[in-house]
């Protein structure tokens, strides 16, 4: 029987750790693993800003062809990463227990008030940059490109005062000691996905490796909570360069999900937030981002194309 498993990944230093934490997860099943790096549109074009470049699948699009084509069994990605719409032939068969998911504030400095000070801030999601307009009217949020090794450096040289992150990534690069703050998801909403690692596969991977994905790899309770969030991703029509926010956690036997968008410019901010039972967690994300659209999303998603093709 074959009992390899080969692992695609992109190869910046937080896709090797992810792709490393699967081999890790893996191991006591029995199956080996093999990690395959691959190269990605997102990891060549460094200069241009990802909303640029066309968001869809920039970091997603090459491995996805090594599934296709199978010289991989399985690849790894932060689950922030992956397009609401993944190909046909292909699927999500595992999520990772989410690390914290919020983003949080780091900085050489230790004296930073982000409440008061003038600081410019590197960041580029437009989730985050239109966060920072309205609840930090105040700071200046300054873009910043390159794998998270390229924007610590960038900010050790001062560039920046400091960068708003997620914690997740900054944890599992060994930055954490230079966290200075940590903002609540309960009004700083992550992005879909943030904190997860997903596996994909194709549909026709055998029945014993996806087995040991979901018995080895898989945490139910994230995964529900995850699929919620990309169902009302999906109802957006949005990949990751949208400024959308959605986060489900489990309280009790439910699992509550907000998510909304906001503005460009920080001003509107359109959300919702309901809760349902694990099983129901399509129909959830489905009627928050339905909610989300009917009370104004609609005019932010349409203005933000229209922005998006003039520049
Ligand atoms: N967009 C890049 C990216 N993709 C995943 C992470 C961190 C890990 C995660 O959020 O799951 C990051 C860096 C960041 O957003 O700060």
């Amino acid at each position: 029987m074959n009992k390899l498993i080969r692992i695609g990944t992109r190869g910046s230093k937080l896709a090797l750790w992810q792709a490393e934490h699967i081999a890790g997860l893996i191991k006591p099943s029995g199956y080996r693993t093999e990690i395959v790096p691959i190269e990605t549109r997102g990891d060549k074009i460094l200069d241009v800003s990802i909303s640029k470049i066309g968001s869809k699948g920039v970091f997603t699009e090459e491995i996805e062809a090594g599934l296709l084509n199978g010289t991989i069994d399985i690849a790894v990605h932060s689950a922030k990463d992956l397009a609401s719409e993944i190909p046909d032939e292909l699927e999500l068969v595992a999520f990772t227990e989410r690390e914290q998911a919020n983003d949080v504030i780091v900085s050489y400095r230790k004296d930073i008030n982000l409440a008061k000070d003038k600081l410019k801030i590197g960041t580029s999601a437009t989730r985050r940059v239109a966060f920072l307009k309205h609840f930090y009217p105040h700071v200046e949020a300054a873009t910043i490109r390159g794998n998270l090794q390229t924007r610590f450096a960038k900010l050790e040289a001062g560039e920046y005062d400091a960068l708003l992150l997620a914690y997740a990534g900054v944890y599992r690069m060994g930055f954490e000691h230079l966290i200075v703050e940590k903002i609540e998801t309960s009004y700083f909403v992550p992005a879909v996905g943030q904190g997860s690692i997903a596996i994909e596969c194709h549909k026709k991977l055998s029945f014993d490796k996806k087995e040991i994905l979901e018995r080895w790899v898989n945490h139910p309770e994230t995964e529900h909570c995850i699929r919620a969030e990309r169902a009302f991703l999906r109802t957006l029509q949005g990949g990751c360069s949208i400024p959308a926010f959605g986060y489900a956690h489990t309280e009790g036997n439910m699992i509550t999900l907000k998510g909304g968008i906001i503005s460009l410019d920080g001003q509107q901010i359109v959300k919702a937030k309901h809760s349902a039972p694990p099983a129901d967690f399509k129909a959830l994300g489905e009627r928050v981002g339905d909610e989300v659209l009917i009370n104004g999303g609609s005019t932010i998603l349409s203005d933000i194309k229209s922005y998006a093709s003039t520049t």
